[in-house]
């Protein structure tokens, strides 16, 4: 059995051969580039931040989408291995456009989606078919597109209030926490998902998670909501951050200029008054962050505090 980098990267190999064998027929010199390409090297930047993470800063979409999509095949198999399953919890917003690449060739065949066990990170509180409903976004965007198994994928009930549609849903997490669908953490018992998505808005906010807003304090549950958000629509249920900082891997995905600021506020060492911003509070206790940047996005970086 091939792991999905040893595919993609079998593929590559393919294609450049085939590049390479038409390329000297017609040229005489070869860039060696061109016999080195892999998804590593397709990738523009990666490196550490001392504290915050790794950081996969990417020279465009399209790049940061392939490498997205390989990343997270390479969880699900690792996850699909070790557990059975694959418990990811996805957001909405511009993340669901940024995952496409799953859809395509080689991952809508080699991802074992019948193993997957979807969840949302945070939910608007409306119809399932309404224009903001993250459900219908993933729904349109990637679910209908890949066979997983409707009965894995685990929405909101769009059918009570905000308060109902929180205790309902952590309910329901409950119990697939007691069968270990959902691993449970360590050192609490908070769920422990195999992968949390998030995006990030340009306050600085993540899932439904707002700036200044109390909610950031939650301790206890696992699934809050919110009737006063500051983006709308105003009634949202959200994960809390003890289970987001629980899961075994977190990934923010974030792209274009107008979050530069929020970005560099949520990773760079910019002193006391920023760490309470809610992408900063995302600081998984054992998990592994990393962030998916495009260049607009990490333009205000200090990369000072990277190592490769
Ligand atoms: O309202 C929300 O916004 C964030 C960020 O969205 P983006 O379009 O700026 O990427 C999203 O992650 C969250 O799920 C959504 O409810």
């Amino acid at each position: 059995m091939y792991t999905h980098r040893e595919r993609v990267e079998a593929d590559m190999h393919i294609n450049n051969l085939l590049f390479v064998s038409i390329y000297t027929r017609h040229h005489h010199h070869l860039p060696f580039s061109f016999l080195s390409l892999s998804p590593s090297s397709l990738m523009a930047h990666s490196s550490v931040h001392k504290d915050r993470g790794e950081l996969r800063i990417h020279e465009n979409l399209v790049e940061l989408g392939t490498d997205l999509a390989e990343y997270i095949a390479e969880l699900s198999e690792a996850s699909v291995k070790e557990r059975g399953v694959f418990a990811i919890a996805i957001s909405g917003g511009s993340l669901i456009g940024l995952m496409g690449k799953l859809c395509e060739a080689p991952y809508h065949k080699t991802v074992d989606w019948a193993k997957w066990y979807i969840f949302w990170v945070d939910e608007r509180v409306v119809g399932k078919t309404h224009a903001d409903s993250n459900y219908k976004l993933a729904k349109d965007g990637l679910l209908s597109k890949v066979p997983v198994v409707p009965s894995h994928v685990n929405s909101i009930n769009d059918s009570v209030s905000a308060e109902e549609a929180a205790d309902d849903y952590e309910f329901h997490i409950r119990q697939l926490v007691k069968t270990r669908t959902i691993n449970v953490s360590d050192n609490s018992d908070c769920p422990k998902f195999d992968l949390i998505l998030l995006g990030m808005g340009p306050d600085g906010h993540v899932a439904s998670l707002f700036p200044n807003h109390p909610m950031l304090d939650e301790k206890s549950e696992w699934v809050t909501f919110i009737t006063d958000s500051p983006k709308p629509p105003p009634e949202r249920i959200t994960f809390t951050l003890p289970v987001i900082n629980s899961a075994s891997n977190v990934a923010v995905v974030v792209t274009g200029d107008s979050k530069a600021e929020a970005v560099r506020l949520a990773i760079d060492d910019v002193g006391p008054d920023h760490l309470s911003l809610p992408a900063r509070l995302v600081q998984p206790t054992k998990g592994k962050l990393v962030w998916f940047l495009d260049k607009p996005a990490a333009s205000k970086l200090d990369g000072s505090q990277f190592s490769e």
